[in-house]
């Protein structure tokens, strides 16, 4: 954080880490599709209140959009001491400025308009290396260079201009908040906002509640069978069902975790760097592949988007089983989702004393006398877990319920296709896996929609852009090959249908 001395101005500052990569990019799709006269990408909540009003479909988003400007509005009150309201809230992205005036942060020259409100948070949604930097002219200059969850906050009053740029690969997406001390009217949307989730949570409920039957019968028609109730599993929240995935499902979705998953993937902020070896235990390997990534790696060609989507449809069985199974009338919400292997590294270590993964809760620390608290750094906005076994060719590896002083109560053996899910709070942990390698699904779940996982919705975006490249890359090639056929006589024709199979062969692979 640069304080108010190293920038030369009051209220100047520069934060980092208001928002992760994810939601900027989610910040920016939110405007792409609104351009205004003058060039400019940009919307504000009033349009987000009447773009949700049609369809619910980025409601996510909007929470998203809220969540962020009140973070801003907060952090500046408890730095200023005393109360803020919104004045203007805004996501503005452009992709060229020529430096003809002195642009303000709002795409406005100075000398057109009045600067507004009391205080100005800008918090980038887009990295640039140089250029389209905000400066302060006065009294010497400095320049803030912009990068995603970066804020910067000054007087609305003090001078702050926007660099040129012209590179056609720059898009500079910001979000403005300029607030005040008095309310207005952009303090009323943000409540009738709010008041529209509310709104939007209680229809959401109602529907839940209504269609459970129907969803567990279509459920147990695909093959998805309970065959460990809460009693015999000895916790209220708990059980496991069998058949949600297919033999051919699993090896799918183990190949790609193969294939796409780093190394240490989901335990970087523990571990400092990337390793190899779990974090858990040094007898295992451990790699993860997000969603996030796997929707990256199709983008960039490198997996196959039906593998992808595999990932995501199996990933919503288990979350809707979850959420049926045990009855919850509020919606549950994907919080984090991982296709994670642990592999035994030495598989002559036989009298490993270890866990694969420690007795734990997932959404509190627990503590040696055996109390669970729930506390940041734990992830305390989970509140239900799944996870789907992809394998049991491995020796060892068992799932656990544990009693407070980690003894073991129940065990899982893992199989394809086999969901455990239970209360996030309940103890659990993995035991060794002592030879090859176990894969499974992890799943959690929140019931708090403002944390549910963008990514999700991100991927899905991706793979219909995928999907339609791929179907037009197989559209020209039959193109090519009929002209070629049609030019070559008919002895070609057979060439044509080995082509097109290579292609599906190939999307299909992984
Ligand atoms: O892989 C499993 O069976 C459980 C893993 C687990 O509890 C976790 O990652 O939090
Ligand atoms: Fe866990």
């Amino acid at each position: 954080m640069a304080e108010p001395n190293d920038l030369f101005g009051d209220y100047r500052l520069v934060v980092d880490g208001f928002l992760r990569e994810d939601q900027c990019q989610e910040l920016v799709d939110f405007a792409a599709l609104q351009e205004d006269k003058n060039g400019f990408r940009t919307i504000s909540i009033l349009e987000a209140i009447k773009k949700i009003n049609e369809s619910h479909d980025q409601e996510i988003t909007l929470r998203l959009f809220l969540r962020s400007s009140s973070i801003a509005k907060h952090f500046m009150q408890r730095y200023l001491n005393h109360n803020l309201y919104h004045h203007t809230t805004r996501i503005i992205c452009k992709d060229k400025w020529d430096g003809n005036c002195f642009m303000t942060e709002t795409g406005k020259c100075s000398n057109e308009s009045l600067p507004q409100g009391t205080f100005h948070a800008i918090t980038y949604l887009t990295d640039i290396e140089k250029d389209a930097g905000s400066f302060f002219p006065k009294p010497d200059e400095i320049i803030i260079r912009p990068k995603c969850g970066r804020m910067v906050t000054y007087k609305s009053s003090d001078p702050v201009g926007v660099k040129p740029f012209s590179d056609p690969d720059i898009q500079r997406c910001v979000l403005l908040n300029v607030f005040d001390n008095t309310p207005s009217q952009d303090e009323i949307n943000h409540i009738d906002a709010s008041l529209l989730l509310k709104k939007i949570d209680q229809q959401r409920v109602k529907v839940n509640s209504n269609d459970r039957k129907k969803v567990l019968k279509t459920l147990k028609e695909q093959g998805v069978e309970v065959t460990m109730t809460s009693k015999d599993l000895r916790g209220k929240e708990r059980f496991v069902a069998d058949g949600l995935a297919s033999d051919e499902e699993c090896e799918a979705l183990i190949e790609l975790a193969n294939v796409g998953s780093v190394r240490g993937d989901g335990y970087k902020h523990q571990q400092g760097t990337v390793s190899l070896i779990s974090p858990h235990t040094k007898h295992e390997m451990f790699q993860g592949l997000t969603v996030a990534r796997a929707a990256k790696l199709a983008k960039e060609k490198v997996i196959g988007p039906d593998s992808v989507d595999l990932y995501l449809k199996l990933a919503e069985k288990g979350r809707l089983m979850v959420e049926k199974y045990l009855n919850l009338t509020r919606p549950l919400y994907f919080d984090f989702t991982h296709l994670v292997c642990r592999t035994a590294v030495d598989d002559e270590a036989v009298d490993r004393k270890d866990l694969s993964h420690p007795i734990h809760a997932d959404n509190c620390l627990l503590q040696p006398d055996g109390t669970c608290l729930k506390e940041v750094p734990a992830y305390i906005q989970r509140d239900y877990s799944g996870i789907i076994y992809l394998n049991q060719e491995f020796d060892g590896g068992e799932f656990i319920f544990a009693y407070p002083n980690k003894s073991e109560q129940t065990s899982v053996k893992p199989k394809c296709g086999r969901l455990v899910g239970f209360n996030a709070a309940d103890l659990h942990g993995v035991k060794a896996v002592l030879k090859g390698q176990r894969c499974c699904l992890a799943m959690w779940y929140t019931q708090d929609p403002n944390f549910k996982e963008l990514a999700h919705n991100q991927a899905q975006k991706v793979l219909k852009v995928v999907h339609a490249e791929v179907e037009a890359e197989e559209n020209d090639e039959k193109d090519n090959e009929s002209q070629t056929s049609k030019e070559e006589g008919r002895t070609e024709t057979s060439s044509k249908d080995t082509k097109s199979e290579d292609i599906l062969g190939h999307s299909d692979e992984l």
